[in-house]
């Protein structure tokens, strides 16, 4: 616990993990419980599932490709409205449950998350994602403001354009959680998703890669698919970024972000320089 005293912590956590409300709880008491003992956790959510279950509601096509949601101005408006005002105060009303020093920032505030269109795809060739963005400047005094304030910072991933001034782009929630890492120096990126890490020969589940260094995974990112893509690309730009360590973790087990912060060898996929 000393290890991680006065450090920040992000703790990125993908819709994926977020199925059921105990594990809501418990990834909530967690996140309380890492404050209280002096730790900094910074919390960067997900919601792909919930932004696709409005989409087909309002019978709003959307695709993903190379696991990024293809996002035209009509589901643009659906991103901005779930994950600000759905999945951001569901999770602060939980953290807020336990203890009450959660606060919402979506990456449109105080220039928080500044992007330009991502044009270029995973293979080095044009892409056309509509209004999907890419990080270019991160400005976390915002975020480092609640910090000092011993706020527990909640953030939604979508930023200003700054091609296009009030209008916002659709980050991917991992990318945007290791910008962020990076921008604060923090010790750890921790990322919670709905798979036990990651399988270097996906779906074989005795594959499952324990420890890997960022030259290792640049090699086996040709090989992966959809959404563990955007995954292993953030573990990459955390630590070339400066955080010592990233992690791919499973957050369907509940105290998870424990077991990978407390346990000697980790518990999901561990990612170092
Ligand atoms: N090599 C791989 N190892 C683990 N999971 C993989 C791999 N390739 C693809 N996946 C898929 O990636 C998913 C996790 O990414 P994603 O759905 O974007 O989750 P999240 O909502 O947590 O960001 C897993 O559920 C799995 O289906
Ligand atoms: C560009 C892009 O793909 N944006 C994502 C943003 C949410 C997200 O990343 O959520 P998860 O972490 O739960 O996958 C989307 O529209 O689904």
């Amino acid at each position: 616990m000393q290890r991680y005293h006065g450090q920040i912590l992000v703790i990125k956590f993908g819709g994926n993990a977020m199925v059921d409300p105990s594990l809501l709880e418990a990834f909530a008491s967690d996140i309380a419980f890492l404050r209280y003992a002096g730790v900094r956790p910074v919390v960067v959510h997900g919601g792909g599932p919930h932004i696709s279950r409005m989409l087909d509601r309002l019978d709003i096509r959307s695709e993903f490709r190379g696991g990024y949601r293809v996002t035209t101005p009509e589901a643009m408006e659906v991103v901005r409205m779930v994950l600000g005002g759905q999945v951001a105060r569901e999770l602060v009303a939980a953290i807020n449950d336990v203890a009450p020093i959660a606060t919402a920032s979506s990456g449109e505030d105080a220039g928080l998350f500044q992007a330009r269109r991502k044009t270029i795809g995973n293979d080095g060739r044009p892409v056309d994602l509509g209004l999907v963005g890419e990080i270019v400047a991160v400005d976390p005094r915002v975020v480092k403001a609640d910090i000092a304030a011993g706020r527990i910072p909640v953030v939604s991933t979508i930023a200003s354009d700054l091609d296009a001034p009030r209008h916002a782009l659709n980050i991917n929630a991992d990318r945007a959680a290791a910008a962020l890492a990076a921008a604060l120096g923090a010790a750890r990126l921790v990322m919670l998703t709905d798979v036990a890490g990651l399988y270097a020969d996906w779906p074989n589940t005795d594959s499952l890669v324990s420890d890997i260094s960022v030259a290792e995974l640049r090699e086996l990112l040709p090989s992966l698919e959809s959404g563990m893509i955007p995954k292993v690309q953030a573990c990459i730009e955390a630590v070339e970024g400066g955080v010592e360590q990233a992690s791919i973790t499973d957050g369907r087990v509940p105290h998870s972000i424990l077991l990978e912060l407390f346990t000697h060898e980790g518990f999901g996929t561990m990612v170092h320089p």
